[in-house]
């Protein structure tokens, strides 16, 4: 399948901690793929250093075989990653509607003047954003929160939101940083569903997940972070029976009593 994302050897030291060791990794087009491992392997470094939030140390990041670390964030988010965090980052005080339509910002083609003077242009893309806005939020049943503070939705609502704020950009590749976080079972079957649709419709997602359930039963393909670096790839079946993730999560002891 053809390559979407590398991650060249990079590296990303805080003071003398190497969050990310020598990583490489690479995300085909159209697959689902998960980012796994133990808390504190370095799964959030390498979506920030991916998602332009902080510069690698060593090593670089390339979409579609073009070179993006260096870029500023919304650079980055310009030419087609969009993410999500683990702690939900919405513009609280705006409605949801506004969420998402300040979502689709980088993709907006009238400048500041034709802002300013609200050309003819400038209201009919501003028609055209509402229009798909409206779209976005219909496509995770959140239509009636639209004019409600996006403060004011339910937690697991909050992350949908997040979602489809990243959707709005049109993204190539979508990462989603432990969406499934908070979310009740009824949350996550709805959730395996859009993280599905989102992929049908061609864009590329990565997520880091702790729910092993979900992260395997989506993943078409799998990396495995230990302590920074590498410790696995492939498809969730041989995931799932590798030896050396296994020790990772449970640790040697853990194996040990496992058995
Ligand atoms: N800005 C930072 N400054 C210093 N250390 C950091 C910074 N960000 C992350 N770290 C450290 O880097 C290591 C990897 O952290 P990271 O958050 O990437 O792990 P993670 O796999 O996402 O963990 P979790 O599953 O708990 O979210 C940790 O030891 C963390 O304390």
């Amino acid at each position: 399948m053809e390559e979407l994302l590398k991650v060249n050897h990079v590296t990303m030291k805080f003071g003398g901690l190497k969050a990310i060791n020598e990583l490489d990794m690479s995300v085909s087009k159209g697959e689902i793929h998960g980012l796994l491992g133990p808390n504190g392997s370095g799964k959030t470094t390498c979506f920030n250093v991916i998602s332009g939030v902080y510069q690698p140390t060593e090593g670089n990041v390339f979409l579609e075989g073009k070179q993006i670390n260096g870029n500023e964030r919304y650079a980055i988010n310009e030419l087609g990653i969009a993410r999500t965090f683990q702690h939900i980052s919405l513009f609280s005080t705006m409605s949801v509607l506004e969420n998402v339509i300040v979502g689709q910002h980088c993709r907006t083609k009238s400048g500041l003047v034709s802002a300013i003077l609200r050309t003819k242009k400038e209201r009919q893309e501003e028609q055209k954003m509402v229009e798909r806005a409206y779209e976005l939020l219909d496509f995770v049943n959140l239509t009636h929160r639209a004019g409600e503070l996006a403060c004011n939705l339910p937690y697991g609502e909050q992350r949908l939101l997040e979602i489809v704020r990243g959707l709005a950009s049109a993204p190539k590749l979508m990462m989603l940083d432990e969406a499934s976080a908070g979310m009740n079972s009824t949350e996550k079957k709805d959730l395996i569903q859009i993280i599905r649709a989102i992929s049908q419709q061609g864009i590329t997602v990565l997520m880091i997940e702790h729910d092993m359930k979900l992260a395997m039963s989506l993943s078409d393909e799998i990396t495995v972070l230990d302590h920074g670096s590498k410790i696995a790839e492939g498809p969730p079946a041989d995931i799932q029976k590798n030896q050396q993730v296994i020790e990772a999560y449970l640790g040697k002891g853990g194996v040990a009593r496992a058995k």
